[in-house]
């Protein structure tokens, strides 16, 4: 890669492999993503879409291949040194404190983000509490979740859950944020908000988004790859993807592909 070139690559992957016992469930993928793209990943079922973000996050190491971050090589990273780092995932599972209010989760992430997190509060400290909680004030405002802000995330919906999830992600001031189906199991309205939501994040933010709905994820990527079998069937503009032939048929079926366009 050439000088110039290299300082707007954000993320580097290179002959990337993940076997699980003999299947071989990632296969040799290689990818350059940009400072600030935001990419759409799509295919079938068990095409090893969620295994390529355990692999980025660090929650999976590779069987073979390389990951170089801002640069750097981080293979072998540990999961959590990546998000500190800036590589931050939100999870197809919820995985919030249900018993605790939207505004403890945010404080909670917020204190782990600024090295706060074995702070107990004496009046030496109360300035950086009190910053800690305006932050969260601006974020749940910006995000339009002031109205739940103290409501304990057990009593909320479950489209309202995934809002909260998205926030917290948001919440660690990510340079890559990777999502993982962030609207599945929402209803129209909720997908919508959620859609509109990334639509509005910080532009150089970079963001990976795996998605199975297709207005979604094609109102929101300027890339989009289709992964299947374990590699990297195409990269391209989502016009080009939307409009290939081979992406029909390894949805559909080759049969159908000829009479109906399901992207
Ligand atoms: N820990 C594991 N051990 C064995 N096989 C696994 C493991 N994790 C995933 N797999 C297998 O790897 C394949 C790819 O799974 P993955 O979840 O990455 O696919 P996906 O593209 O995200 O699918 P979906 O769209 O259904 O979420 C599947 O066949 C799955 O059963």
């Amino acid at each position: 890669m050439r000088k110039e070139a290299e300082k707007d690559v954000i993320l580097h992957v290179e002959g990337i492999s993940k076997h699980f016992g003999g299947l071989q469930i990632i296969k040799h993928v290689s990818l350059t993503v940009k400072k600030g793209e935001r990419i759409g990943i799509i295919g079938p079922n068990g095409a090893g879409k969620t295994t390529f973000f355990n692999l980025l996050t660090g929650d999976l190491l590779p069987t073979g291949g390389k990951i170089y971050y801002k640069g750097k090589e981080i293979t072998r990273m540990p999961n959590f040194r990546r998000a500190q780092a800036g590589i931050v995932r939100t999870f197809q599972k919820n995985n919030l404190l249900n018993e605790l209010t939207v505004l403890d989760n945010l404080l909670l992430v917020l204190q782990r983000k600024r090295g706060m997190a074995n702070i107990w509060f004496k009046p030496r400290n109360a300035r950086r509490w009190l910053a800690l909680f305006e932050e969260a004030e601006h974020l749940l405002q910006t995000w339009g979740l002031a109205d739940i802000a103290n409501e304990r995330v057990k009593t909320l919906s479950y489209g309202e859950q995934r809002q909260v999830e998205i926030l917290l992600g948001i919440a660690m001031e990510p340079d890559v944020l990777l999502l993982d189906e962030p609207t599945a199991g929402m209803s129209q309205a909720e997908t919508n908000y959620i859609a509109e939501l990334l639509r509005q994040l910080p532009k150089d933010i970079t963001m990976m988004v795996i998605e199975h709905d297709l207005d979604v994820v094609f109102g929101l990527a300027e890339r989009m790859i289709v992964l299947y079998n374990g590699s990297i069937f195409i990269d391209g503009a989502p016009e080009e993807v939307r409009s290939d032939e081979r992406v029909n048929e390894i949805y559909i079926g080759k049969e159908k592909a000829a009479g109906a366009s399901y992207l």
